[in-house]
């Protein structure tokens, strides 16, 4: 009875280790847990040992499920738009985001005085502060008018303080748009280098598969985001902004256009240039490219030495025909061959592309010729009214693909880039040099510059527009308080009554009458300054030499008497020999 009664229990303890150790094996401690079990609660647990493996499997399991399900959501019930921080919607949602109501009530975010970040590194949201400039009023010399003291201090004090701007934070955020629910989730990317910084992408999703709501939520940011601008000429920099990262065009500014009639150029040579980019615009231009197939394309070269327009005009012609100006310097030793092509094929449909300095980059030929004599380079620098359809051609032979030394841009990697087989359309190149003679012919041949305009010295002519163009009172700068002043204080009590509302309708057709006289004599004012600074104009153009000054020295002298043409005038003859003293020390300094 004894032995029956061991070998059972033997077998079970046999079979109970083996198992033990199994299980030991596979969840460390299940040993210590069965032995509690079994000595403090009388309970084995291998009766229960199923569910608990298929309670484990199944918590183990439901990640993958959870995953699983909401992918499958995702995928077939959701619609998602990726935007990524190396592209210029990034900030138009930012922008719009930071803007919107529910920011206010979030309880995570980023706090910063700019919404923009990667694209736009140097522009802050400043244009927005500018625009409350309009609520200060004026400095003036008036009663009510605030002098330039308190105005100035009203204006720093409000500078210190930044509008505050609050972007979602990392991570997922639901909100509200057009009545529908959306979702954003913020998602930084893990980088192995540290020097590549806030790189982060956007997830906008909605329910459903008609990702129509997302696309009319960015098209609106987009277009709060551009109306921000108007009529701005906005300027793109082809810039690296991190190590690691590739070249990439960042929206640096967007100015006030510069009204063409200030560039003071040959009149025939200024329209030439804008009627030429007009014409090349045109859609009737591009169909006719395209039937011949000839690329469709365009360049420019502006020479001349510093300080004569040749940004100017460039910057001008722009704000004029609306375009984007994307302005790069090639002197950089970071820019490569693949870089260069990489902006380029970046580029817009339309838009300016503005090659600065090129003769200082390592695109200037080195083998043939040498540089001309210095007549020959003085007969360029004072070519005026010399548009030319096409350059002079040199033979082909000089060209010199060689690299130079360092890195940096290559003289074929430029050519590539401007006319190559995988060029860009549509864009327009303006290429601005000092010193056209260095330049390769192969840089020059019609197809990569078809026009070339020289800028030189100043002529009589140009010297009385510049000092036209600078006293000439232009509307932005009449004082802009003194009629709604008044008009707002009309306005400001409204009558009650209707004699009282008599009264007040008298007291408006008087101040309407008053305002309507100030303009008149603001007019003849006006009229009469216009014509005393004519006369200015051709007094000072008599003293200053012609050809010998370039319009940025003018430019110069005449924004140190801002105020006082007549102060100009009187100083003109000093400032003359002393320029021309200065400039004779720098010569022979030079040589
Ligand atoms: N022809 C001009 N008409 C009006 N302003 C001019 C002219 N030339 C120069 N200026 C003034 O001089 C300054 C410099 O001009 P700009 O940058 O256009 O010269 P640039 O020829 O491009 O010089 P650089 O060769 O050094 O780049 C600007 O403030 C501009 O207003």
């Amino acid at each position: 009875m004894a032995d029956n009664m061991t070998i059972p229990s033997l077998r079970r303890n046999s079979f109970s280790q083996s198992d033990t150790a199994i299980l030991e094996a596979l969840v460390p401690g299940y040993s210590l847990i069965y032995g509690f079990f079994s000595s403090y609660l009388q309970i084995d647990i291998t009766g229960y040992l199923q569910y608990v493996v298929l309670l484990a499997v199944f918590g183990a399991s439901l990640k993958y499920i959870i995953r699983y399900v909401t992918n499958f959501l995702e995928r077939y019930f959701v619609s998602t738009a990726e935007i990524r921080l190396d592209d210029e919607i990034f900030n138009y949602f930012m922008y719009w985001m930071s803007r919107q109501p529910h920011m206010k009530s979030t309880n995570r975010f980023v706090a910063g005085v700019k919404t923009n970040g990667y694209w736009s590194e140097n522009e802050s949201d400043d244009e927005d502060d500018e625009k409350g400039m309009d609520e200060l009023d004026e400095p003036g010399c008036g009663e009510d008018e605030p002098t330039f003291d308190e105005y100035w201090a009203k204006l720093i004090g409000r500078d210190k303080y930044r509008t505050l701007r609050y972007t979602p934070a990392e991570g997922r955020h639901f909100f509200w748009y057009r009545g529908r629910p959306l979702r954003l989730e913020r998602r930084e990317q893990l980088q192995s280098t540290r020097y590549i910084l806030n790189n982060e992408t956007l997830y906008v999703s909605c329910l459903g598969r008609d990702p129509s709501i997302i696309k009319d939520l960015l098209n609106e940011a987009q277009q709060s985001y551009v109306e921000r601008d108007g009529n701005r000429t906005v300027i793109y920099r082809g810039q690296k902004l991190y190590l690691g990262r590739p070249f990439q065009w960042t929206r640096c500014m967007a100015r006030a256009p510069r009204p063409l009639s200030t560039v003071v150029l040959d009149h025939e040579q200024k329209q030439g240039f804008v009627n030429d980019i007009k014409e090349y615009l045109h859609p009737r231009t591009r169909r006719w490219y395209s039937n011949r197939g000839i690329p469709y394309r365009r360049g420019y070269l502006l020479h001349g030495p510093p300080g004569t327009g040749k940004t100017s005009l460039c910057f001008a012609a722009a704000g004029l025909l609306g375009l984007k100006l994307f302005l790069l310097n090639l002197d950089s030793k970071a820019l490569d061959e693949d870089n260069l092509s990489s902006l380029f094929s970046e580029l817009p449909r339309r838009c300016i592309v503005l090659l600065e300095d090129v003769d200082t980059a390592g695109v200037t030929h080195s083998r043939g010729k040498t540089i001309e004599s210095s007549k020959d380079k003085d007969k360029t620098d004072d070519s005026r009214g010399n548009t030319t359809e096409e350059p002079e051609p040199e033979p082909e032979e000089k060209k010199d693909d060689s690299k130079p030394d360092g890195d940096g841009v290559t003289l074929s990697a430029l050519l590539n880039v401007i006319d190559g087989v995988a060029a860009s359309e549509g864009r327009i190149l303006v290429m601005t040099t000092n010193h056209p003679e260095k330049l390769d012919a192969a840089l020059l041949r019609p197809g990569r510059v078809d026009m070339t305009i020289a800028f030189g010295y100043t002529t009589t002519t140009d010297i009385k527009e510049l000092f036209t163009s600078i006293y000439t009172t232009m509307e932005g700068d009449l004082p802009r308080i003194a009629a709604s002043k008044h008009t707002s204080n009309g306005d400001a009590n409204p009558a009650t009554n209707g004699s009282a509302n008599h009264v007040h309708e008298k007291r408006k057709a008087e101040l309407e009458e008053k305002k309507r006289q100030e303009e008149r004599e603001q007019q003849m004012r006006m009229d009469e300054r216009h014509a005393w600074i004519s006369e200015l104009a051709t007094e000072f153009a008599s003293i200053v030499p012609n050809s010998e000054f370039t319009a940025a020295e003018i430019q110069g002298y005449l924004l140190n008497h801002k105020n006082a043409p007549d102060d100009a005038i009187r100083g003109t003859e000093l400032w003359v020999r002393g320029l021309r003293e200065k400039k004779r020390s720098q010569e022979k300094h030079l040589t």
